[in-house]
């Protein structure tokens, strides 16, 4: 048995904590102590009684917790444990792991390995939020009034300060930072929720459990997790054979999550998700929430499996536009086929043209599709910049720049699995209603007479080869105009005069593109035969723009005219 661990668990069972003798604890190099059985094992059962688990029954006078669900007593109640060598919980304080590794407190240089993903995007906002939790609670117990403001610090300070100390559990005063911080991570990478053993607790309350938080994590252990007349119980019933490992199960975890909360990853994690962030104006979050029942806006609960993540906020109602004025936030994994459903219903209402148009229509489904491959393609480009002036150095820890890869890597294998459902959604859309879209390349194949004669003829004052086309939009636009000016749509066109003729009756303002593009192309215009105005140009201009959607593949873009149904 490692000799930290001997410790623990000679003390554990001294206070009637239960675990089968078959099993011993083995120090490994990444993952610390492991808990390995001597022999094949059946039914193991690890049972911890009340009188070691650390909670809100400890947590009293100034640490006790102030509503339901607060554990921020709780931590500030462990690093002053731990700094006072706190002698009925000393063998459990001294068995904690000397070294953490959750992103959180990387170095600047480490931090760099985490550069254009999520979570190297996340870190200084989850420490800024800690850093707050810390301030509010001792300011409010008069311990400090001093504190700086978390932005003052540069990177550097902030990592010499405060992070290194805390990664390492080395403080000076258990109300410091550091040791908060520190605290906050032993809760975070140990803690279980407290409603196992009390049903009535809130939901988000969180107790330590000495010797069972011994257990490492694997997504795949079967175990069970119950009450026995107050006492916490892990049964894992699958059987174990001799020299295999007895995991615990943190839950459905992804890597970003391991990777802040605990400091490890796990290598093809089929958990991985990839979080989108969308901020809209307050206005059109009350709308959707007021006429769109059939738009889902998640909330963090609805994802999070975990007590210590639920949020105790209960003064935000997510009824409420205000619960999401910080912004709406997507999950997107590999292993649920519709994950990508509420966003492209949401991409397609903030697509929708106007009141007449209804987000489930084609053309803004269309125009949604593209619009949220863009924003995926743009997180998977920064994702992709890899830090390659990052050498190994001393600065820079091995198995940190492993776990850093894993993550990434993890990351662009969803962005790009919901790349290609998109590409193939957008495939299946054109097949089904191939007849309702109109691209350039059919009408060239299909009009002759506006190639051979009505282009030429609209610029027929103009030097033939100074006329050029900057993309298919502009020649739909010109199109348009030409097939109204001759009074000549194809019978399988006839469509596009109808749709055209509705859009005209509603009102038009002369767009500012409209103009430039009509001095480009027709300002100096003579001939009355086949005088353009600008008039007739805007409404074309605009009927294109609301009646087509742009789709961009990486180095082109084509617009396509979309018949509404
Ligand atoms: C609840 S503790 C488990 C006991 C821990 N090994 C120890 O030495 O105290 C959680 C920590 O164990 C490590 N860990 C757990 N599961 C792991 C895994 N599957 N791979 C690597 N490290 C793991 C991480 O450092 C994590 O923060």
């Amino acid at each position: 048995m490692s000799q930290e661990a001997f410790e623990v668990v000679q003390w554990a069972r001294s206070k009637g904590a239960s675990i089968p003798s078959q099993i011993d604890f083995v120090r490994d190099e990444s993952k610390g102590i492991c808990t390995v059985c001597k022999e094949d094992l059946q039914g193991v059962k690890i049972r911890i009684p009340s009188s070691i688990i650390i909670g809100r029954k400890d947590a009293r006078g100034i640490f006790a917790p102030r509503y339901d669900g607060d554990n921020t007593g709780l931590k500030f109640l462990l690093s002053f444990w731990k700094s006072e060598n706190n002698v009925e919980f000393g063998p459990y304080l001294r068995n904690l792991p000397s070294q953490l590794d959750s992103a959180l407190i990387w170095s600047p240089d480490e931090w760099q390995l985490l550069r254009g993903t999520n979570l190297g995007n996340s870190i200084k906002e989850k420490l800024s939020t800690i850093y707050s939790e810390w301030t509010t609670w001792i300011k409010d117990r008069g311990l400090s009034n001093d504190s700086l403001d978390f932005d003052e610090f540069d990177d550097q300070q902030l990592y010499q300060d405060f992070l290194k100390p805390a990664s390492r559990g080395q403080f000076s005063s258990w109300s410091s930072f550091s040791a908060f911080l520190w605290s906050h991570l032993i809760l975070l990478s140990r803690a279980f929720p407290e409603y196992i053993i009390d049903p009535h607790c809130h939901e988000g309350s969180v107790i330590l459990l000495p010797l069972l938080d011994l257990l490492n994590h694997s997504a795949h252990s079967k175990v069970q997790w119950y009450s026995e007349e107050g006492a916490f119980c892990l049964e894992q019933n699958d059987g174990i054979t001799k020299g295999q490992e007895l995991f615990n199960n943190y839950g459905a975890k992804g890597n970003e999550e391991l990777l802040a909360g605990y400091g490890f990853v796990q290598e093809d994690n089929e958990f991985d998700y990839v979080a989108l962030k969308i901020k809209l104006p307050l206005k059109t979050i009350e709308n959707i929430l007021e006429n769109e029942p059939r738009i889902k806006l998640p909330t963090l609960d609805d994802y999070t499996t975990f007590a210590f993540e639920k949020s105790t906020d209960k003064k935000k109602d997510k009824a409420d536009a205000s619960y999401f004025e910080n912004g709406i936030r997507f999950f997107i994994n590999t292993q649920n086929e519709n994950c990508l459903n509420p966003l492209l219903d949401l991409f397609s209402y903030l697509s929708k043209t106007d009141v007449t148009e209804n987000w489930t229509d084609l053309r803004p489904r269309l125009q949604g599709l593209q619009s949220l491959r863009a924003a995926l393609k743009l997180k998977q480009d920064q994702a992709s910049i890899l830090p390659d002036e990052l050498k190994p150095s001393a600065a820079i820890h091995p198995y940190r720049q492993y776990c850093a890869g894993i993550y990434r890597q993890g990351q662009l294998r969803v962005l790009k699995h919901a790349i290609t459902s998109l590409k193939q959604l957008e495939k299946d859309l054109f097949t089904q209603h191939k007849h309702q879209l109109l691209n350039l390349k059919k009408i060239l194949k299909d009009d002759a007479r506006f190639v051979d004669e009505e282009l030429p003829n609209l610029f027929q004052d103009k030097d033939q080869d100074e006329v050029s086309f900057d993309d298919t939009f502009e020649l739909l636009v010109l199109w348009i105009l030409a097939k109204l000016k001759n009074d000549s749509f194809q019978e399988k066109h006839e469509w596009i005069r109808k749709q055209f003729k509705v859009s005209i009756n509603k009102e038009q303002t002369i767009t500012e593109e409209a103009e430039l593009l009509y001095s480009h192309f027709f300002s100096e215009q003579q001939t009355t035969t086949t005088k353009i105005t600008l008039e007739e140009l805007n409404d074309a201009y605009n009927f294109v723009l609301n009646n087509s959607f742009t789709r961009s593949a990486s180095s082109s873009s084509e617009t396509i005219l979309v018949q509404s149904a």
